[in-house]
């Protein structure tokens, strides 16, 4: 047990599936009083003498009233999902019948689970650390194939391993430290000094490189938001209804069309792009809406991730765009510039924007080049490794612990190369070793748990 949280010993019951109406519904129940609970309304076999992993069927009743016919799934402490003893009882889909077992349960002594509480209890009777739990609501939360890779994988300890190949090497190095310590009457240097050096070296690689997947995990969890801009009539409506394959948004060869922005979800090859089509930039307008809608453009501009620069090859000069793309370095952005219309261009127009680094030309209208502007969208936002078997940051809190950790290492290395003694050494090491207990909920505190719990769906 890791901590004890209030009703901590409590036998607990939800429904795990979705209310309402369908074939089946499974209700869950957990606690050191689920077998003497439910021997009680299943007669037919006694469950408590049962194997674990046993599946029964029989009528589960109320005193003489038969609440319905039921399949019993028997979990025996510890081997279960919570690590206590678990009964599922999967019964028929009717949210009256469910309610009725449900409340006839909580008569008898149970008490109905908070969200996440099945999982709290897994990670509190340590079948799961903090980011495996975590790992479990991100899975559910999860939209893309990417994403719910991500999550299978940390689920299934991905993190926690790579987690526990930083620890032990901390370990290793506290211990060589130790060592130094021992010795210290004897003013000899024992741990070589180099070889910690080369370690903590290791260190920082290993944490930096965790840091570094946050950019990816937090596309692949969040998606990207992809901001099309560009000036009236350019194509940007066009184009959303291109990439979204549909009607959404109104297109005329009116300059203004678009007043207010339209966001759409896109999936490409995984990965969730958020697509913003926004009014077209005329920086002289007298028509109020438009400018206010002007306004909005800017400012999602600089929200997004990513700017698709959209121009009209036809009347766009490089005067024009060099400062466009001026001013997207000043602000930071990251944009990529595309050019639209290429179906009319009599001859190459699109020469003499080549020298614009990252540049690409296309037909919203006739869709051609679409195919080559998504590869370029995934590209831009993953670096082309979506796929990699590698441990993904997708967790902000993870992150965080991550940053405290990098610092404290690298006050290790800085110590080390202004020759500090051990004792200090020690401290930053222990220092260290409290940012990894945080993350994987070694070090935590019930508040925390509370919250990061209740994030999750009832019955889970
Ligand atoms: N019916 C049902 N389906 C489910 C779940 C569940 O809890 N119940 N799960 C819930 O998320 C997922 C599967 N996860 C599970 C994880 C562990 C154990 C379990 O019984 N573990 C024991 C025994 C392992 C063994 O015998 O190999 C253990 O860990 O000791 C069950 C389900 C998805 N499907
Ligand atoms: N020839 C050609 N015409 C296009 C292409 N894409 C868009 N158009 C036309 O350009 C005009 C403007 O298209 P829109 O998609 O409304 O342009 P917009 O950038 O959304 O315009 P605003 O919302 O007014 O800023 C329409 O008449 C489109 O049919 C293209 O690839 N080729
Ligand atoms: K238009
Ligand atoms: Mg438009």
């Amino acid at each position: 047990m890791r901590g004890k949280l209030s009703g901590w010993d409590d036998t607990i019951v939800a429904l795990a599936t979705p209310p309402g109406v369908g074939a089946i519904g499974v209700i869950r129940v957990s606690g050191s009083k689920v077998f003497c609970i439910l021997d009680e309304l299943f007669t037919s076999k006694k469950i408590s003498i049962q194997p674990s992993h046993t599946i029964l069927v029989g009528l589960l009743k109320d005193a003489v009233e038969v609440l319905d016919e039921v399949v019993l799934a028997i979990f025996k402490n510890p081997k279960s999902y919570t690590g206590e003893d678990v009964v599922e009882i999967s019964c028929h889909g009717s949210p009256f019948i469910q309610e009725k077992i449900i409340n006839t349960l909580v008569k008898k002594g149970c008490r109905i689970a908070k969200p996440g509480e099945f999982t709290q209890r897994a990670f509190l009777n340590g079948k799961l650390d903090l980011t495996q739990a975590e790992a479990v609501a991100d899975l559910i939360a999860s939209n893309t194939e990417a994403s719910r890779n991500a999550a299978i994988n940390n689920m299934r300890g991905g993190f926690s391993s790579s987690l526990s190949v930083l620890r032990e090497q901390l370990i290793r190095f506290s211990a060589m430290i130790e060592l130094e310590l021992d010795f210290a009457q004897e003013d000899v240097e024992f741990a070589d000094r180099s070889a910690l050096s080369d370690l903590i070296s290791e260190l920082i690689t290993s944490t930096n490189s965790l840091l570094h997947s946050f950019k990816l995990g937090n596309v692949i969890k969040n998606g990207v938001q992809v901001a099309i801009i560009g000036k009236p009539n350019a194509g940007k409506s066009t184009l959303l209804n291109t990439l979204l394959n549909e009607n959404r948004a109104i297109v005329s060869d009116i300059a203004g069309t678009t007043r207010d922005t339209i966001e759409e979800v896109l999936n490409i090859e995984g990965v969730l792009f958020r697509l913003i089509d926004t009014a077209g930039i005329r920086l002289h307008t007298t028509d109020v809406i438009e400018s206010i809608g002007v306004e909005k453009s800017f400012e999602k501009m600089r929200s997004a991730n990513l700017v698709v620069y959209l121009f009209d090859v036809h009347n766009t000069t490089t005067t024009e765009l060099q400062a466009v793309v001026n001013d997207f370095q000043k602000e930071a952005l990251q944009y990529l510039l595309v050019g639209n219309k290429i179906d009319a261009a009599t001859d190459n127009l699109q020469i003499q924007f080549n020298a614009f680094g990252n540049v690409l030309f296309i037909s919203a209208k006739d869709h051609i080049n679409i195919d080559y502007l998504k590869k370029k969208l995934v590209e831009i936002a993953v670096g082309g490794n979506i796929n990699t078997e590698a441990t993904i940051i997708t967790n902000a809190r993870h992150h965080e612990a991550l940053q405290q950790l990098a610092t404290s290492l690298n006050d290790i290395r800085d110590g080390l190369n202004h020759q500090i003694s051990g004792d200090l050494l020690a401290l930053d090491i222990r220092q260290s070793l409290h940012y990894l207990g945080l993350i994987t909920g070694e070090i935590t505190n019930d508040d925390q748990l509370d919250f990061i719990f209740s994030k999750f769906c009832i019955g889970k």
